[in-house]
């Protein structure tokens, strides 16, 4: 179980890969939205084969990180370097995949035909009858975008980050308004991307799927980063990450989230 204390303690873990497998690197990067800081000083490194969970209070800035992770939006300050061996800077052709929160994808489109599309603007892309079979959409692929369920439209996203087969894939909460099942599934395919090479970095709220499938787990709150390592360890021993997450949050962060070993 978590120890309370009188105060924030905070565990800022060494990073967990190495330079030479990095496929990004974040130094040391604050943003502000006018006078409202949202993060400050957060670095964080990816390797390759990674499935990276960042969780977090609503407003805690994971959509802002995750902007910033894809070179869609610039920090205030510091760093974001692409790249094995550091060579890459944000102006760079460095392959992101990016699944925002919200996506407009055209409905006129059948979903064959806008992942084609997208397809073809990567220079090395998937075909996309793999990447409909693997999202699960293989039922619906002549369907058009503007007669897809909820779920339907967060899967074809999905595809749409990967179907460039990017070094790097960032998906915006990929399983909101999906059930059980397809969350497991969209969880699999991100397991199978990152197993393949490519790194994922995904915000979530599913914190029972998060702990099962991911590699690591970054929890973001109150400007920094406050914990980064293996879910199982986010809590201690015995204690799901859901428990010491809302324990976390009911005491204001008066908890002491422990066991980082990485
Ligand atoms: N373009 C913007 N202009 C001004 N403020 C913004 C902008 N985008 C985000 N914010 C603010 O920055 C803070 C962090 O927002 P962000 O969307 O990054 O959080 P989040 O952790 O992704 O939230 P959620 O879990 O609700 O999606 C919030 O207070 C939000 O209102």
């Amino acid at each position: 179980m978590n120890t309370r204390t009188t105060s924030s303690e905070f565990i800022h873990t060494e990073p967990a890969t190495t330079v030479e497998s990095a496929v990004v690197s974040v130094r040391d990067i604050s943003h502000s939205y006018g006078t409202l800081t949202v993060l400050d000083s957060v670095s964080l490194t990816v390797s390759a084969g990674e499935l990276v969970a960042v969780v977090g209070p609503n407003g805690s800035g994971k959509s802002t990180f995750l902007r910033l992770l894809t070179g869609a939006q610039r920090p205030t300050s510091g760093t974001i370097v692409y790249g094995r061996s550091g060579d890459k800077s944000t102006d760079s052709d460095a392959t992101v995949g990016y699944l925002p929160q919200r996506l407009h994808p055209r409905d006129e489109f059948t979903v064959s035909e806008t992942l084609d599309y997208y397809a073809n603007l990567a220079d090395d892309g998937l075909d996309h009858e793999t990447v409909v079979e693997l999202v699960g959409l293989h039922g619906v692929s002549d369907r058009r975008v503007g007669a897809l369920s909820g779920g339907m439209r967060r899967l074809l996203g999905l595809g749409i980050a990967i179907v460039g087969d990017p070094d790097l894939v960032v998906l915006d909460e990929p399983t909101s308004g999906l059930d059980r099942t397809m969350t497991r599934r969209v969880f699999e395919v991100c397991r199978d991307v990152a197993d393949a090479g490519p790194a994922v970095v995904l915000a979530s709220h599913d914190l029972s799927t998060v702990e099962r499938m991911a590699d690591r787990v970054v929890f973001v709150d109150g400007g920094g980063i406050r914990f980064d390592g293996p879910p199982s360890t986010f809590g201690g021993d015995d204690c799901p990450l859901v428990d010491a997450y809302d324990d976390w949050v009911e005491t204001g962060g008066n908890t002491t989230v422990r066991g980082a070993t990485r």
